[in-house]
């Protein structure tokens, strides 16, 4: 049972990539809170059958946005169409990434670009078009936060990830930049940092029976990861309840660092 944020429930989020995978548990968490959640993905399957599932069974049901974060103008009609059905925009997070493997000696501009479109680009211009919502939010109350999913795959020297470690390396200097830049206005930004979490992509894509293994092995906490773990650690950093964190980053490794 996830603890109670008061602060939350009423309140509008905006979740990037909420269609599967950290972001569908995302969605479902902060709707459990009352909050009022809107979710962009451009999974439109998943998505819907995401939102049809909380219908009914939360008091807000979430909304489904379909966009390709990689299209800013199509990002931005997203979250101004968010701000408006949800009456404002209290909570951004930032999710939606893909894990693509490259080879570094093959690995082209346009792959590179490609990379950093779909895991880096859009945080920056989801958080600039959600700013002057989130202003609304802060202002005379007690805050606006914003969360960035990165990961610690950036400081696992992956040999296989080049583009994607930038990216999620990326994110941790953006989360401190934009701290720096919104905190006089009452705004939060952090990042958390998952570990090895035992996604449906992760599962089919990357991580067999022996891997999952070998990755607890590495962990203090002798179990596997699930979507739901990264669902406290962001209920906390996006609710009052961390009213005086910002800039930091948040490891959810079971201690695999
Ligand atoms: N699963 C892990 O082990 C792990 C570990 C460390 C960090 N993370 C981070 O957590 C976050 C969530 O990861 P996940 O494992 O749940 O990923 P996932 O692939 O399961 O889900 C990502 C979601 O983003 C959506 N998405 C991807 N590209 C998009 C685009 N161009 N436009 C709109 N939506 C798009 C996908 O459709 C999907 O619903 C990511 O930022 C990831 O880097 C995950």
């Amino acid at each position: 049972m996830a603890a109670r944020y008061a602060d939350l429930a009423g309140s509008g989020v905006l979740v990037s990539g909420g269609g599967s995978g950290i972001g569908a548990a995302l969605v479902e968490g902060f709707a459990r809170q009352g909050a009022r959640v809107a979710f962009i993905d451009i999974a439109v399957k998943e998505s819907r059958a995401l939102a049809a599932s909380l219908s009914g069974t939360v008091e807000h049901a979430p909304l489904f946005l379909e966009a390709d974060l990689r299209d800013i103008p199509a990002l931005r009609a997203a979250v101004a169409e968010a701000a408006d059905a949800l009456g404002g925009l209290k909570v951004l997070v930032n999710n939606a990434a893909r894990d693509d493997r490259h080879d570094f000696e093959a690995i082209g501009p346009e792959d590179w670009d490609e990379s950093l479109a779909v895991n880096l680009r859009h945080y920056a211009f989801a958080a600039q078009a959600a700013l002057p919502h989130l202003r609304r939010a802060a202002a005379g109350t007690s805050g606006a936060a914003i969360v960035n999913l990165s990961s610690i795959a950036y400081l696992l020297n992956m040999g296989e990830l080049p583009a994607y470690a930038a990216a999620k390396a990326g994110i941790v200097g953006l989360t401190k930049s934009l701290a720096g830049r919104l905190g006089p206005e009452n705004i939060r930004v952090n990042a958390i940092l998952p570990g090895m979490v035992l996604t449906e992509r992760q599962r089919q894509l990357w991580v067999d029976e022996a891997a999952a293994a070998a990755g607890v092995a590495r962990q203090c906490l002798k179990r596997s990861l699930g979507p739901e773990d990264i669902v406290g650690p962001c209920l906390f950093l996006a609710s009052d309840a961390s009213g005086a964190v910002t800039a930091q980053t948040l490891i959810v490794d079971g201690g695999m660092l």
